[in-house]
């Protein structure tokens, strides 16, 4: 090390230091502790939205998803008073899909003489009933053969055709599903006299029907049974006849059809509130600078993250239950018929999924606006899948036949919605069971048990919906258990990332290729601040800093360009040629320069005041300081560490932001326990806080009041407070009194001087009372350079306009004899204003030494009379710099011209105005602001 105060051993002595020393576990726990009791303090204050996440939104869709099956079977079930009459009327030509595609009317098995004769009389005695001619085209005709595959659909409209086998009538209606009306299969004793058959019907499509599809089944045995008799010829011929509907798949033989196919939206939507909740709340923290805030106090961000995953984990957990409860309560199939753990284990996983969702959308979005869109979007997209893919399960399995494009396989199991679809699907007919549709015997469900889940689904389930016959590639439902356990991983991987390359509010982001810097993974796991090999010879040298003065610099500033490139020069803090430009618009070209090459070097226990106009670059370089902003050029170094190893640096910064950033529905204690947890304070030092710091700031009454009901002024005071948690041994305030009555403003500038000790301040201030009561050096900036340097006296004697003498005549004498008087014996004095009463001189600051004569001149000629208990006049404002004043009887009168009178020296705000003057006059002969092409 060069020189012995950029050296960190001289912060040994503070307690900080025992907290930075910490290794990266200590400190990680220790911060994960303090953000989880915010955060589940926040939840709890947020109580209306936590509830809202946590029981309401489960019961409420539950319940609505309960109610909607009770109204389907309601509607199912209900009772008709008066019943419409339909007559038994011929069989109706049949529809397809749409009212245009072909169909088959009737399909038959066996084929022989007698179903052959049987079919040809029913297709003559329909066409009589129905009244048209044989060469309609609404007449059923007798066809015979049917000359299609069985996963051939109809290319034409068919009339009476025969199956070639038994399972051909069932299997041509499951692959062609709605072609066929209607199928019969004979079993017929000629030689009894026994007509046995079997009538399928399609329940579940009525479409274009003339009369309900019980009446049409009722009408077509009636022509059955006639046609049987009139072939039979015997009228006391046995008829035996049964009647089945085509086969569908097994959910439709539930009770909880609603569930089995809206089920999945409903479920998702009772998790997707928490989902939306969580995004919001943690892009509102980004919007607001809170999290901003909380890492400057040395928070890591992958504890930040950490903690708000796992406190809506608590949330999700909680939000779980509870619709497992409901599920139970309502005694839905798809809970009762299911294992708890295993029930639980799908939907917790599908909630930690969408919240590892949620973090990746929050690393990215920095508006809340945008993230309350984007996390709708999300839930409709998810919707949608559901409704499209889930709504009839059987479409899930289609979706994963082999016909199904690889590709497109795994764009869908990239979204969790898809997953979570796939495996309420495997719940829903676990639990549900089958219906084999030949025999007609249902098979309960294995349940949605341990055992299942590595298996395949049964094929039961799902073989007969494949074409070929084949079982179709489903995998197991813990396939898509891993596939969510997937997602998250990648999501938190890609949060972690995004995290880091996108610019934060202020526009400061890492490379692309961060990751393979070893910097970044050593200044993540190091703990010591900064490498013994470093040098500030070496750090000085590597910056292209030393750039030559501007040309009418001033000679102070010049100076201090030098000072702070001496290694030897005992600085705690340099900051060396310090450079930001901003580029004017993300298509443009012209530059703007907001801080111009500043250099400075401050010494510990030194209070430096910023000053300067709005827009002159103090906060730039505030936050450029602060590791908020990314500089241009230039460096700085704290202690002997550089800027850029920021870790180190803010364990050693206090910061007050212009603008309060503090969290609403937390208190005052609350929030300086945070603080002083995310150091790593002991205890003791909180408990200290808690009493002397609070009272300092004249915030104990109001202790534990929300933040929200804190005036402006009472934000700024707890503001100022948070900044000095922590001892750091560099401190910025940006405007700490702004919107402080001068009490409490008083208040903090005592606390501000007692803090100084052994530490190096910089603040800025657009009050000028301020910077001369506070401040050991004031630094005006205009237009992003430093354009004065030094105390204020020393600012005072260089840039002021020099002193002011107030007088009033004597009771015994005129005004304009003073004048005359004055004219006379002093020259240099200039007088400025005589019109109320007094008289106002000013003397130039290179008239300096006739103060003294002047004064004594005042002295000797001052009344007798009048001078006892007069007011002293001064001019200059609040902030005037009084260096003398009189109104006492010096004891050795002469001929009493004056009453009583008053002297101030220049204000630093007129210095201050002046410098501004000039800066802007020196900018119009310029041409313009710096802005270049
Ligand atoms: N992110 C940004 N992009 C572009 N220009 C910026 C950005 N931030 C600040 N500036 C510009 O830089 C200049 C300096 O701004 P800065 O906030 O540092 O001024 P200031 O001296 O702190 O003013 P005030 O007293 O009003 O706080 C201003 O002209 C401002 O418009």
């Amino acid at each position: 090390m060069d020189s012995k105060i950029d050296t960190p051993e001289s912060l040994e002595e503070l307690k900080m230091v025992e907290a930075i020393k910490r290794g990266y576990l200590p400190t990680f726990f220790i911060q994960l502790k303090n953000m989880l009791i915010r955060n589940m303090t926040l939840l709890r204050r947020y109580y209306v939205s936590t509830f809202a996440q946590t029981i309401l939104s489960p019961v409420v869709f539950l319940v609505l998803m309960f109610a909607l099956q009770k109204a389907a079977n309601f509607a199912n079930g209900k009772t008709i008073n008066n019943p419409e009459t339909y007559p038994l009327g011929p069989l109706d030509i049949c529809r397809g899909v749409t009212r245009s595609s072909p169909c088959i009317n009737l399909m038959y098995y066996p084929k022989n003489q007698d179903t052959d004769s049987i079919m040809q009389t029913f297709a003559s005695q329909n066409l009589e009933r129905s009244g048209l001619s044989s060469s309609s085209d609404q007449a059923i005709k007798f066809e015979g053969e049917f000359d299609l595959q069985i996963d051939t659909p109809p290319s034409k409209t068919y009339g009476i055709v025969s199956a070639p086998e038994q399972n051909f009538i069932y299997n041509y209606a499951l692959n062609n599903p709605n072609t066929t009306a209607f199928g019969v299969t004979f079993d017929i004793d000629k030689a009894n006299d026994i007509y046995k058959y079997q009538l399928w019907f399609n329940s579940t499509v009525q479409r274009n029907a003339s009369a309900p599809f019980n009446i049409r089944v009722l009408s077509l045995v009636r022509g059955i049974d006639e046609a049987i008799i009139s072939y039979s010829g015997d009228s006391k011929a046995e008829i035996d006849m049964k009647l089945k509907d085509w086969p569908t798949v097994p959910p439709s033989t539930l009770a909880d059809n609603v569930i089995t196919s809206l089920g999945v939206m409903f479920l998702f939507s009772a998790q997707m509130v928490i989902f939306i909740n969580f995004i919001l709340m943690i892009v509102t923290e980004k919007e607001k600078k809170l999290r901003e805030s909380m890492q400057l106090a040395g928070l890591k961000p992958e504890v930040y993250w950490l903690s708000w995953y796992l406190a809506y984990s608590f949330l999700a957990f909680i939000c779980v239950l509870v619709t497992q409860a409901m599920g139970y309560a309502l005694s839905l199939k798809a809970f009762n018929n299911s294992n708890f753990f295993v029930m639980f284990l799908a939907l917790f996983l599908f909630n930690l999924t969408m919240l590892a969702l949620g973090c990746m959308v929050s690393a990215i979005v920095s508006s809340s606006q945008t993230a309350v869109l984007t996390g709708v979007y999300i839930f409709i997209i998810g919707l949608i899948l559901m409704g499209s893919l889930f709504s009839n399960p059987n479409f899930t399995f289609v979706w994963w036949d082999e016909g199904t494009s690889s590709y497109l396989k795994y764009i869908l199991m990239i979204i969790p919605p898809f997953n979570f679809g796939v495996i309420f699907v495997c719940i829903s007919l676990l639990s549900a069971g089958s219906l084999d549709a030949i025999t007609g015997t249902f098979t309960p469900g294995p349940g949605f048990k341990w055992a299942n889940l590595y298996k395949p689904l049964p094929p039961g389930f799902i073989q007969s919906i494949n074409v070929n016959g084949d079982v179709p590639p489903v995998p197991s439902p813990s396939y898509f258990f891993n596939v969510l356990l997937v997602n998250a991983i990648a999501f938190l991987v890609i949060t972690w990332y995004m995290d880091n390359v996108v610019p934060n509010h202020y526009g400061a982001s890492k490379p692309f290729y961060f990751f393979l810097s070893p910097k970044y993974w050593w200044s993540i796991f190091s703990s010591s601040k900064t490498s013994d090999e470093f040098s500030i010879q070496a750090w000085i040298n590597n910056l292209a800093a030393a750039r030559p003065p501007f040309s009418g610099e001033d000679p102070d500033v010049t100076a201090e360009r030098k000072a702070v490139l001496d290694t030897n020069a005992p600085y705690a803090v340099r900051i060396v040629d310090l450079n930001k430009v901003f580029k004017s618009g993300v298509f443009s070209r012209k530059k703007f320069t907001a801080v111009d090459s500043t250099c400075l070097g401050l010494q510990e226990g030194e209070i430096l005041a910023l000053l300067g106009q709005n827009g002159a670059g103090k906060s730039t370089t505030m936050n450029i300081l602060s590791g908020v902003m990314n500089k241009t050029a230039g460096d700085a170094l704290f202690y002997g560490v550089p800027l850029n190893d920021q870790r180190s640096i803010r364990s050693m910064l206090g910061i007050c932001p212009q603008h309060d950033i503090l969290f609403d529905e937390l208190n005052a204690v609350e929030h300086v326990k945070l603080y002083a947890g995310l150091k790593g304070l002991p205890q003791t030092e909180i408990d200290r806080l808690l009493d002397e710091g609070l009272y300092a700031v004249r915030l104990q009454t109001v202790r534990n009041r929300p933040i929200r009901t804190y005036s402006g002024g009472m934000k700024r005071r707890l503001s100022v407070l948070i900044a000095t948690i922590g001892n750091p041994k560099i401190a910025f305030f940006d405007e700490p009194t702004t919107g402080m009555d001068p009490v409490n403003r008083r208040h903090v500038w005592r606390y501000l001087e007692r803090f100084k000790r052994g530490r190096v301040i910089i603040l800025t201030s657009h009050s000028m009372e301020e910077a001369d009561v506070l401040s050991d050096r004031v630094a005006v900036m205009a237009h992003g350079k430093i354009r004065a340097l030094g105390s204020s006296i020393r600012l005072k004697n260089r840039f002021g306009v020099g002193y002011r003498f107030s007088m009033i005549a004597g009771n015994l004498t005129t005004p304009e004899y003073v004048k005359a008087t004055i004219a006379q014996l002093f020259p240099q004095a200039e007088l400025e204003d005589d019109s109320a009463g007094a008289l106002i001189y000013h003397f130039d600051q290179e008239h300096s030494e006739t103060i003294p004569e002047f004064i004594s001149w005042l002295e000797q000629n001052q009344d007798e009379t009048t001078s006892e208990d007069t007011p002293t006049i001064s001019r200059g404002g609040s902030d005037s710099g009084i260096v003398a004043h009189a109104g006492e009887n010096s004891g050795n009168k002469g001929q009493s011209l004056i009453s009583t009178w008053g002297m101030s020296q220049t204000s630093l705000e007129e210095v201050f105005l002046r410098l501004v003057r000039e800066a802007q006059e020196e900018q119009k002969l310029l041409g313009g602001r710096k802005e270049k092409n």
